[in-house]
């Protein structure tokens, strides 16, 4: 068979497919619509809370779609991208029961909507806020559905904005994002390579890039902006800057990339949380994140942490802040494997109770399926 004979013969196969995916998908957004109908008429029902807004979307569910499709697959393609095509066909099907509504913490190009678009696919509409605790106020308002926050970096930590926000706010964490972070240098059309006196970035892109601009440009200004979107849009006019910031922003302001992937750790990402108010049930593997006052007394710590020892929690981070009220010394953020409805961790959460000052869960939530 002649090669263009073989290639002929090979698209009628992918357009036969394609035609059989396109109905599956239409059937499938069918279902979709009819799930809708059922959680409406459920929050109509007699007895039901006529107030509370009807859940079409569903974490826990969501969460599970996609390990399903991670588990199911054999290849070619891998597991991640395979799930990457099933989450945007989720996010079309649920913004046919109601375009899901995100703040994030902009502006736009950032980190964070990539990690919002991430979480929530395509058919999601994304407000870029300017600041976390804006972020939070405008769930806790009811304008948008959701937030998404930074929380913390593998290379420079804790977002302790993020942590110290959840002190002052009723908000719950309904779930999780990992990013890998990839920074790049990036130019405008008027940049002259050879003069670039200044590089602009957050402080934070600017901290994980240190080592490679100390050899590359080790005499060049280093100026902190509010974000990293911000630090592409100042280049945009400027002879002699260059910015640190991710693809997202190289592509909003048209910046040509001098040097790519230039963070000092290859495996650099970050971590968001996704806030909203909805409680999350068991989706199979799921986190919970606390946040515990303790009197400061010697031996808190160990007294805290005992009972998730005995009950065989795993912990997957501990953080300590400074108390805002000054009334308890510190205040401890702490996530750990399980669910709250798991009865291991609610006798965990029964014996920390007892010890502690302060106790409030901020959240049971799928762990990270992408
Ligand atoms: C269809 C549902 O509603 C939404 C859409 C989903 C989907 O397309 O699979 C999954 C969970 C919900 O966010 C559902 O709850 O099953």
């Amino acid at each position: 068979m002649s090669d263009e004979h073989k290639l002929k013969e090979l698209r009628e196969r992918i357009d036969a497919i394609d035609s059989d995916i396109g109905k599956l998908i239409s059937e499938r957004a069918r279902c979709a619509l009819e799930v809708a109908a059922v959680k409406k008429a459920a929050t109509e029902s007699p007895g039901a809370d006529t107030t509370a807004p009807t859940l079409y979307y569903r974490p826990e569910r969501e969460a599970q779609v996609l390990r399903r499709a991670m588990e199911r697959n054999s290849g070619p393609l891998d597991d991640e991208e395979m799930a990457r095509l099933f989450r945007e066909i989720m996010s079309a099907c649920l913004a046919l029961e109601e375009p899901i509504k995100v703040a994030f913490l902009g502006p736009e190009g950032t980190f964070t909507q990539q990690a919002a678009l991430k979480h929530f696919g395509n058919s999601a509409v994304t407000r870029p806020l300017g600041a976390i605790d804006e972020v939070f106020r405008e769930v806790e308002a009811g304008a948008v559905n959701f937030g998404v926050v930074p929380v913390e970096n593998s290379t420079e930590g804790v977002i302790n904005h993020t942590l110290d926000t959840f002190m002052n706010s009723n908000l719950r964490i309904c779930g999780e994002v990992e990013l890998r972070i990839h920074h790049h240098l990036m130019i405008s059309d008027v940049t002259r390579q050879d003069s670039i006196t200044r590089v602009y970035s957050h402080a934070q892109s600017l901290a994980q890039c240190r080592k490679w601009l100390d050899s590359h440009f080790p005499h060049v200004e280093r100026i902190a902006v509010a974000s990293n979107a911000e630090a592409a849009r100042r280049v945009k006019g400027e002879w002699n800057s260059a910015a640190i910031a991710g693809d997202m922003a190289a592509d909003l302001y048209g910046l040509k990339i001098l040097a790519e992937k230039i963070e000092d750790q290859p495996d650099n990402s970050t971590r968001f949380l996704i806030i909203g108010t909805q409680e999350v049930p068991a989706s199979g593997d799921d986190k919970t994140s606390l946040m515990v006052s303790m009197r400061n007394n010697p031996g808190a710590l160990h007294d805290l942490l005992e009972p998730f020892h005995r009950y065989r929690i795993d912990l997957t981070r501990v953080e300590t802040r400074p108390s805002s009220s000054g009334t308890w010394n510190y205040v401890f953020f702490i996530d750990f494997a399980g669910h709250v409805d798991d009865e291991r961790v609610a006798n965990t959460l029964h014996d920390v109770g007892n010890r502690a000052a302060d106790l409030k869960v901020l959240g049971s939530y799928p762990r990270g399926v992408l």
